[in-house]
């Protein structure tokens, strides 16, 4: 296991249909017409016009005088997040698009609203008893529901329709349990909300990237189509919310003294428990919590599907150590090659595929951009993540060892970081990840315990990278599992 393996050729990335230079502007409209022309494939036409241009930056015309910056450059990522991170907020664009969504939750916040939020969760998320906890649920959760469930479909030898659709509910379960000590058991039953979060995360996702907005706020003062049944949606998501926000009140009063601080019991004892913000709060950590990791782990298996010899790896590492999960932080910490993997399927297939900002004032970008108040800027991690000036000649290669090197006198992998502003997946500067230690913890020990036990066979050939806030794996993940023994 010590030599660098050679990949196999790389998987083909779906090319946009229309050309790769910046599209043609028209008066008033702007470039509108190729907005429209691409919006099926909008994530893939977008890097491709990054990639063609020298300086990895161009300005997008929406119409009517609306412009949006995007950027596949580091200097420029760095720019907008950190040196100048004061002057690009979520904006009032985001924010009216997400409003009856996120509401006040950290994902649609600034200023002293968002900061609120940060320094209460960072208390949460850096304390080290959560390690412990985190690692605790996510083995209940695997060994009392989803091994049982794969063990399941291993020996019936059906085939798993939607296998995202699972990781789905095993994350959201877990989530759930860890930031607010409520157990919702989606994993053993799909319940309304699970289906409610995905369609309102894709409906806002189209309202903020639709080339007219005037359509979705004519077809929400109407309830009409989306709109209505973004509504219901919200209304199921925020039925869920308020059930775990009353559960967790009533055992606030119930109880004198805590065991321990839960992140929902932290925040209704700092003082802020008005009952809509709390609401907020606790959709933004579901979202957060839920579609990520699980859709980090759907491409995974479906890589390492088509790249058995990086399985094998993994193989070695996991069984390598005692089934038993003693000493379970350590064992974790070990997992060099396995992490190496993770981040390779996340620089390939970034969960949140593009991220954005608005400019709060005119400023000039390090690479001479003009940008004027007003403008959307948006960072592109999928672009990012394929592009051959920062990965190389084998860019498209899934390739884990590029993220190791072989430590020969201490025989072996060491695990060689990349700086957070060119591999922004988990974005970076002051508003980094919450949750980027919490779901590498979750994805190893998830991976580990199943591929021990099973081999994912993946059922689709070349599957579509979904392009809104998150991606999904459009279509789903059909699988059949097979018992390694
Ligand atoms: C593979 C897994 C994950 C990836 C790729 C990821 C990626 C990201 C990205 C790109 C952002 C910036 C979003 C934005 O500003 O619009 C973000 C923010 C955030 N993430 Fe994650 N995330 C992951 C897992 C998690 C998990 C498990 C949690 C736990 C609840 C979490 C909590 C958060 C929070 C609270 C923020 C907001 C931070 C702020 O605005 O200050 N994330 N994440």
């Amino acid at each position: 296991a010590t030599k660098l393996i050679k990949s196999k050729p790389p998987p083909s990335p779906p090319s946009s249909t229309t050309t790769t230079t910046v599209p043609k502007v028209y008066p008033i409209i702007g470039s509108v017409l190729s907005i429209i022309a691409n919006k099926h494939h909008r994530i893939q036409w977008l890097s491709d016009i990054l990639h063609a241009s020298p300086s990895s930056t161009f300005v997008l015309h929406r119409g009517f005088g609306s412009r949006q910056l995007f950027t596949a450059n580091p200097t420029v990522v760095h720019h907008i997040l950190k040196t100048n991170f004061p002057l690009y907020h979520k904006g009032p664009t985001m924010k009216c698009a997400l409003n009856d969504f996120l509401g006040q939750g950290i994902f649609n916040t600034d200023g002293p609203t968002w900061k609120l939020q940060r320094q209460i969760s960072s208390h949460e998320f850096s304390n080290h008893t959560l390690r412990k906890f985190i690692e605790t649920v996510v083995d209940v959760e695997l060994s009392d529901r989803l091994l049982p469930l794969l063990d399941d479909a291993s020996r019936n030898k059906t085939i798993i329709p939607d296998f995202q659709n699972i990781l789905q509910r095993f994350t959201l379960d877990n989530i759930c349990k860890i930031a607010f000590g409520f157990d919702p058991e989606c994993i053993l039953r799909e319940a309304p909300f699970t289906t409610a979060l995905t369609d309102a995360t894709i409906i806002c996702s189209k309202r903020l990237n639709g080339a007219f907005p005037l359509i979705w706020k004519t077809k929400k003062l109407l309830n009409l189509g989306s709109e209505k049944r973004l509504k219901e949606a919200i209304s199921e998501v925020k039925d869920l919310a308020r059930r775990i926000m009353r559960e967790k009140k009533k055992e606030l009063r119930e109880k004198e003294t805590l065991d321990s601080m839960d992140l929902l019991s932290r925040f209704l004892c700092s003082g802020h428990s008005d009952e809509e913000f709390v609401i907020d709060i606790i959709i933004s950590f579901i979202v957060a919590g839920r579609d990520t990791t699980s859709i980090a782990l759907t491409w995974f298996f479906w890589l390492l599907s088509k790249h058995p010899h990086v399985e094998e790896e993994i193989l070695k590492e996991v069984t390598q150590k005692d089934t038993v999960y003693t000493h379970a932080c350590e064992e974790m910490k070990d997992m060099v090659y396995t992490h190496a993997a993770l981040c390779e399927s996340l620089r390939l297939y970034p969960p949140v595929p593009m991220n954005s900002k608005e400019a709060m004032g005119d400023d000039v970008l390090p690479n001479g951009t003009l940008v004027k108040r007003g403008w959307r800027v948006t960072y592109h991690i999928y672009a990012m993540g394929r592009s051959e000036k920062i990965w190389g000649p084998d860019w498209a290669e899934f390739r884990p060892e590029r993220w190791l090197s072989w430590e020969e006198a201490e025989g072996r992998w060491r695990f060689q970081a990349v700086d957070a502003f060119t591999y922004p997946v988990f974005q970076a500067g002051q508003r980094v990840c919450l949750g980027k230690e919490m779901s590498f913890l979750q994805m190893k020990r998830m991976v580990a315990g199943i591929l021990r036990r099973f081999k994912v066979v993946s059922n689709v050939a070349e599957p579509e990278y979904g392009g809104y806030f998150t991606s999904f794996m459009v279509g789903g993940f059909p699988v059949t599992i097979q018992n390694r023994n």
